[in-house]
């Protein structure tokens, strides 16, 4: 439905998602990160079970691993994280999942060496959200947390410790670490552009859907958006006739004379004025559009015929007030006629319009600067 109002601009398309569809989005990414997270405890569990790892340090670590995820998925769905600057808590779950699979390190006895990759996961889970250098911050604290992980079991086990291992491990971590991190600087450039494309993208098709709109002198919706206005409120006007809709073909009296005397430019100035003070008259709920050279139409919408003849008479009055101010000091009065017509049971849109023209015609005739009512 076209924006029938005089001085608002066509609306801009919708710029994101909705609020909830960025809340089902933010559910969903957490909701598959939990699968993950619960298939990691699974497999400590399972792994820590077999090769005997004592049951307490082991269960309570699943215990707080899981009350994390269900505080967190609280958190999302209850709606507190939108009180964040990141509702999803995107640094914050992958700060946890780094910190419980680091710590997962002590748990999995001969299979510890698949850690790092896990790890890595989660850090990757952050380069689409996060900014680098939050990216390579939390992959340090990640590695840190590893790194102590295996500085512990070191410390643990029981001798003879051949620690290379365990220390190629924390290398092949660091290493793998710091290279997401940086593959998330490109990503994020990449992200960043991205989105620089769309604003503009944005402000282009808003631009363009105002222009396809708008009368390029005047500023004033031109013909075919006030067509489309005109043709849907007759549709409504045929279902439900009240409150009545009147139709105004508004044209500037002796324009020509204008034009030949002080030239096209002033001719289009005193367009532009008329559409400024129709602009500044008329309701917002009237459509004032430019119909064609130096005609108008205006569509007064839940208007009788009484209120339309005001408002043309207050239009005629402030267009009288208002004479075009020239250069050098002078001034150019000028003025219009209209014929003005309501809508009646039965009319087609070309009904209306042919009425409106013939009331304008009459009111020509009758000597202008004046409204006829048809
Ligand atoms: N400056 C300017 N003139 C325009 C524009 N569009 C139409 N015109 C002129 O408007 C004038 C209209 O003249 P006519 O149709 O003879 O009407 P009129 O002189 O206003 O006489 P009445 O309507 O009978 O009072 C013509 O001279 C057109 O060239 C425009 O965008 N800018």
């Amino acid at each position: 439905m076209p924006d029938a109002s005089t001085s608002t601009v066509a609306p801009a398309p919708a710029a994101g998602r909705s609020a909830a569809a960025a809340q089902r989005l933010r559910v969903g990414q957490f909701l598959l990160a939990s699968v993950l997270m619960g298939a990691h405890v699974v497999f400590v569990i399972s792994i820590g079970t077999w090769t005997e790892v004592p049951a307490v340090p082991l269960w309570s670590w699943a215990a707080v691993t899981v009350a994390t995820y269900v505080a967190f998925y609280v958190a999302l769905r209850s709606g507190w994280s939108e009180r964040l600057r990141d509702p999803s808590m995107t640094q914050h779950q992958v700060v946890a999942s780094l910190v419980f699979a680091g710590v997962s390190y002590l748990f999995l006895g001969p299979v510890r060496g698949l850690l790092p990759g896990a790890m890595l996961v989660v850090v990757c889970f952050g380069m689409f959200k996060l900014r680098v250098r939050t990216v390579l911050g939390v992959a340090l604290l990640g590695w840190l947390v590893l790194a102590a992980a295996v500085g512990l079991h070191l410390a643990l086990a029981p001798p003879p410790v051949d620690p290379t291992l365990d220390l190629a491990h924390l290398f092949a971590a660091f290493v793998m670490f710091m290279a997401v991190g940086l593959l998330a600087g490109r990503l994020s450039r990449i992200r960043a552009r991205l989105t620089a494309q769309r604003e503009q993208l944005n402000e282009a098709l808003a631009r363009i859907e105002a222009l396809a709109h708008r009368d390029a002198l005047t500023g004033l919706f031109n013909r075919r958006f006030a067509d489309e206005v005109l043709l849907q409120a007759v549709q409504r006007q045929r279902r439900q006739p009240h409150p009545p809709l009147c139709v105004a073909i508004v044209d500037l009296d002796h324009f020509k004379r204008v034009n030949d005397r002080h030239g096209h430019a002033v001719g289009d100035a005193v367009l532009c004025a008329f559409a400024k003070v129709g602009l500044a008259t008329l309701r917002n709920t009237d459509t004032l559009a430019r119909w064609g050279g130096e005609e108008f139409l205006l569509i007064l919408q839940a208007s009788d015929l009484m209120a339309a003849e005001l408002a043309l008479e207050r239009l005629r009055t402030a267009v009288a007030a208002q004479p075009l101010a020239l250069d050098g000091g002078d001034t150019l009065p000028y003025a219009f006629s209209a014929g003005l017509t309501a809508w009646r049971p039965g009319d087609a849109l070309a009904h209306l319009l042919e009425r409106a023209d013939r009331a304008l015609y009459q009111a020509k005739a009758e000597g202008r600067n004046r409204v006829v009512t048809l």
